[in-house]
């Protein structure tokens, strides 16, 4: 019997802009996408059924499971019957703008494409990605530090990494990214920041001035609904990171620290560890574990 065991690593995103909606709903976006080291956990073993089990009870581990979305997306595709039993233990908190759902169906479309021997080209992946969920191409194609176009699918890889310290908070809300994009404030008419050019200032030169322009379209929205959210961005800052903003659609927020003792007093006042972690600079994700 087969069995592979893989990280599925968290996402942040640096800066999200809303610039406007496609008539399918969905909303055109530019956003950079930034990995951190907080992951869940997923092992596959071949077996005659598809079937799945989920270490958080808050979750569903049926077929709305990601999990088995994308698998069964997968074997779809494949025009084939074979089967996998999933385990997956669940550490990124969900409803968290983290992307967790996201990358767990990355990583099972990655994995049980070498498992069940389809090897499928990059393209065809890629489609079935876009169909799970507009995050889920970063998890598949990315490791690093990526501007994310169109729905959040089209992907560039900045070839530079953050020189920072990253803290990742959860405050306990779980929002919905429906609600989110429902709710949020539209400015549509601006002209957007050129998030990539800001990045390179920041990589290269570690030019700060630039970070106040890594704007989060939905903060306002999220933070006068969900004040504590609000909270935990303040006191990134009072913990004295040089920016903190909301990631995604929330409810996580993350700070930006240039000192690795800064970083773990922050880490440290938000007290218990399974609700923060703490990313170090260049982090990139490695999906075997
Ligand atoms: C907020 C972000 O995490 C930023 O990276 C993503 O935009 C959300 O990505 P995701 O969770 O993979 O989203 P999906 O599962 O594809 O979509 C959930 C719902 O969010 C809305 N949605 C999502 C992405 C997007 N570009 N526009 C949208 O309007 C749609 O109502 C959609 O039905
Ligand atoms: N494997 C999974 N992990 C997390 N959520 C899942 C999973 N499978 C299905 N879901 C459903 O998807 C919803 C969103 O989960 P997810 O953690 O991806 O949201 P999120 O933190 O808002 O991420 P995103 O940044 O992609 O919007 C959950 O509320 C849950 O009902």
């Amino acid at each position: 019997m087969q069995h592979i065991s893989v990280k599925a690593f968290a996402k942040i995103n640096l800066g999200l802009l809303i610039t406007g909606k496609r008539p399918d709903g969905y909303h055109m976006l530019e956003t950079v996408f930034a990995p951190v080291n907080w992951y869940d956990e997923l092992t596959f073993t071949s077996a005659d059924e598809l079937s799945m089990t989920c270490s958080n009870l808050d979750l569903p581990s049926d077929d709305n499971n990601l999990c088995l979305k994308a698998a069964s997306a997968l074997r779809d595709y494949a025009e084939m019957t074979k089967g996998a039993t999933i385990r997956l233990t669940k550490n990124i908190p969900f409803g968290a703008g983290l992307g967790g759902g996201s990358s767990d169906a990355a990583a099972t479309l990655r994995v049980l494409n070498v498992l069940w021997g389809i090897h499928a080209p990059s393209d065809d992946l890629h489609a079935l990605a876009v169909k799970l969920g507009a995050d889920v191409p970063y998890f598949l194609e990315s490791s690093g530090l990526v501007f994310a176009s169109g729905i959040g699918e089209q992907l560039q890889d900045l070839e530079r990494s953050l020189p920072f310290h990253i803290v990742t908070v959860f405050p306990e809300e779980h929002i919905s990214t429906v609600w989110a994009y429902k709710n949020f404030y539209p400015k549509f008419e601006r002209k957007v920041p050129d998030l990539k050019e800001m990045v390179f200032e920041l990589c290269e030169n570690k030019d700060l001035t630039v970070l106040p322009t890594f704007e989060n379209d939905f903060e306002a929205v999220v933070f006068d609904y969900y004040p504590s959210v609000r909270q935990a961005k303040e006191k990134l800052l009072e913990e004295g990171a040089l920016f903190a903003s909301l990631s995604g659609s929330g409810s996580a927020v993350f700070g930006l620290f240039d000192r690795q003792d800064a970083a773990e007093k922050a880490m440290q006042a938000f007290g218990d560890k399974s609700r923060a972690s703490l990313t170090p600079p260049s982090f990139k994700m490695i999906q075997r574990s």
